[in-house]
């Protein structure tokens, strides 16, 4: 079994603040013997809890290099709290871009993972206006990272956010890569999450027959907007197997790799693809 923990954020304007209350929570959650915590997308500052006039000077500033501060406090922690930590997502300087990056930190203090959001919000309703790439640039690359907790090595894939409505990434990061843990931090607007969220996260854990780990953002923020929140944990029949309600806090389930492997071993719908079919050039029209 693999206890894992999400932490549910209020994003407040002061850095440091959201800083020291997601280290509250990881104490937390290693103290209730959580081996694996993961923060929500943006965890560290998050553009809208800001007043609008000054985003983008505070992404700006917000942004940190990695290594950096931020993973450095990370790192020190799972070293400490002798756990891995999943870094939600934070913003990235490299060069003249900024990134909505998240990392993977182990027990003995190392990133394994570095993953940069590749598909960035968009919204043009009229109750809705977002733009993300006006501030960050996509990433590139699929990331995936395998880990050994407790004694069991498990493959990892990570993603952040709006990435849970592209199905394909899901899909590679399974069935090519073999994840068997599928992260989406986020901070979902109510617009949106209020309908969407959980569908989505249920839908992504059912047809690639993952755990769905899912940190969010909560609360309302400067500009007036609300973030959905409802931090979960699905397993690969779609169950939600622990929630966080309205507010801060942290929700722990027991992830059973072993019997994971049976389930895919006796629904093997993983296998039953069809790839070859499905990027055929050859069509029957009627
Ligand atoms: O897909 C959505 O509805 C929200 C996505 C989002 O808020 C984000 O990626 O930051």
């Amino acid at each position: 079994m693999l206890n894992v923990a999400v932490v549910q954020l209020h994003p407040l304007e002061n850095k440091a603040a959201n800083i020291d209350r997601a280290e509250g929570f990881i104490r937390v959650a290693a103290a209730a013997g959580a081996r694996l915590v993961a923060l929500p997308e943006y965890f560290s500052c998050y553009g809208r809890a800001v007043s609008p006039v000054s985003v983008a000077a505070v992404y700006g500033e917000a942004a940190e290099t990695i290594p950096g501060p931020t993973t450095e406090r990370l790192q020190a922690l799972a070293h400490e709290l002798g756990i891995h930590i999943h870094g939600g997502s934070f913003f990235e300087r490299r060069g003249d871009a900024l990134y909505n990056t998240n990392v993977i930190v182990d027990p003995a203090g190392d990133v394994l993972g570095v993953y940069r959001k590749i598909h960035l919000f968009e919204a043009r309703a009229p109750e809705l206006t977002y733009r993300e790439e006006s501030a960050v640039t996509p990433g590139t690359e699929i990331v995936f990272t395998d880990l050994e907790v407790d004694g069991r090595s498990t493959t990892v894939g990570q993603t952040i956010c709006y990435d849970i409505r592209f199905p394909e990434l899901y899909r590679v990061l399974v069935a090519e890569y073999g994840s068997e843990i599928l992260f989406v931090p986020a901070a979902f607007p109510r617009e949106t999450g209020r309908d969407h969220w959980e569908l989505l996260l249920r839908a992504r854990a059912v047809e690639n027959q993952a755990f769905v780990v899912a940190p969010a953002q909560w609360g309302e923020q400067a500009d007036g907007s609300w973030l959905h929140g409802r931090s979960m944990i699905v397993d690969p029949w779609g169950t939600v197997m622990a929630t966080v309600p309205d507010g801060e806090g942290v929700a722990i389930a027991s992830l059973d790799l072993d019997r994971l492997a049976t389930y895919r071993q006796n629904y093997p719908n993983l296998q039953n693809r069809q790839p070859d079919v499905y990027s055929s050039s050859s069509k029957e029209v009627v």
